[in-house]
């Protein structure tokens, strides 16, 4: 019987190591293999039989037409890819450049393997794997290493599911009293995913009882790179210390600080696609090429934390539309916008004007060079 439930997150960790597993339903079972931890033997091994797995942005990318297909999922056989190591099977899955011909291989994927690329983007993994089924004395060999303790086995819907888990159950797990150099009486919270794969914080700055009507609220997506190093290539870790000033000038509110790296791809990702960007795509463009959409983030652990809070109006610092969709949907009431800016400079250029031109990005403001810090809207 195969193990599920919570053995899809011990799975995301199995994947994060390179180690393999085995998604079954009730007529088949497929490998899984993620690319990074594959070693070269193990891809002469499987190449005959297995399939790359990718998304739609990916086949996009490889110079599929757009309306080649409408699934999300598809299907490369490697039989048909021609002479492959593990250098080519990386350009295939991550690279920048077209191979038109291989993209014209692709199938619709099934359960197990739409399962696979779900697991790959909740491990924040490049969204592509390796698959094979497993038939005859594989699937016996398989079952072997499955009893024995060596590789998990998931029921594909639940690895379909696995972004289900995220929300719902948050866990409030500890919190202390934070003084910060813009705001000194904050209190830090910490909630914690069921699944226990991502933390989010909740950074209270004042009294709750002073925020009526709405609560002053920041939804900030995390950036290393840009709120510790002060990055030039973002506006992140401006706004980041903007939004505390604010909020505390604002008689104090709350700030979400959350796990959504990258707009929900990850570091290593989001390294990949600077790197692609230096090569000339921009910023919504590179994360496709990864594979990826436009925007991976999910609001439901902002949601939650705000009913964990008690808080249901709110008036949102924000240039992004998106955010005050998704909290509207999650029946948080945005009574009011405040625009919230970082500066421009040589460098973040690009990306703040592909973010008003291609993702809708309220920023007309800033790229014209009239912004104050901050300045409250309709
Ligand atoms: N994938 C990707 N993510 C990036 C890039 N530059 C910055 N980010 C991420 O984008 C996110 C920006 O988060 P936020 O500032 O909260 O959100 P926003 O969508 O810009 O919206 P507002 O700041 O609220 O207007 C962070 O997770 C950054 O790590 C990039 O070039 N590629
Ligand atoms: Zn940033």
């Amino acid at each position: 019987m195969p193990r599920t439930g919570h053995h899809v997150e011990r799975a995301i960790f199995d994947l994060r190591r390179g180690v393999p597993v085995v998604l079954q339903d009730a007529d088949t079972a497929t490998l899984i293999q993620p690319l990074e931890g594959l070693q070269a033997s193990r891809l002469e091994e499987l190449q005959a039989e297995a399939a790359l797995v990718v998304s739609r942005h990916r086949l996009m990318a490889l110079g599929a037409a757009p309306d080649a297909h409408r699934a999300e999922a598809l299907r490369l056989p490697l039989s048909g890819c021609g002479p492959l190591d593990l250098a080519r099977l990386e350009r295939l899955a991550f690279g920048a450049q077209a191979e038109p011909r291989v993209a014209a291989l692709a199938e619709p994927a099934d359960t197990g393997e739409r399962g696979a690329l779900a697991l790959m983007r909740r491990a924040l993994l490049i969204p592509a794997a390796l698959t094979l089924k497993l038939t005859g004395a594989a699937r016996r060999a398989a079952q072997a290493r499955i009893d024995a303790g060596e590789w998990l086995s998931v029921e594909s819907e639940a690895a379909l599911g696995c972004f289900d888990n995220a929300a719902g159950l948050l866990k409030r797990v500890s919190e202390a009293r934070i003084p910060l150099a813009e705001a000194t009486e904050s209190r830090f919270i910490l909630f914690r995913e069921p699944d226990g794969l991502r933390e989010h914080v909740a950074v209270v700055i004042g009294e709750p009882g002073d925020w009526q009507p709405a609560v002053p609220l920041r939804l900030h997506s995390a950036c290393l790179t840009g709120d510790l190093f002060g990055s030039l290539r973002c506006d992140c870790g401006e706004q980041l210390r903007n939004a505390v000033a604010d909020i505390e000038s604002m008689g104090g509110g709350v700030l979400l600080y959350l796990a959504q790296e990258g707009r929900g791809i990850g570091l290593a990702n989001k390294l990949r696609a600077y790197t692609l960007q230096d090569g000339g795509l921009d910023t919504v463009d590179a994360d496709r090429v990864l594979g990826f959409g436009d925007d991976e983030r999910h609001y439901r652990a902002a949601v939650d934390m705000l009913a964990a809070l008690h808080i249901q109006r709110v008036q949102l610092l924000t240039n992004n539309p998106l955010k005050i969709a998704s909290l509207e949907a999650g029946g948080i009431e945005v009574v009011e916008r405040q625009a919230l800016y970082g500066r421009l400079n040589d460098h973040n250029r690009r990306y703040l004007s592909a973010k008003a031109e291609r993702s809708g990005h309220l920023l007309d403001e800033v790229l014209n060079g009239d912004a104050s810090r901050s300045s409250a809207c309709k």
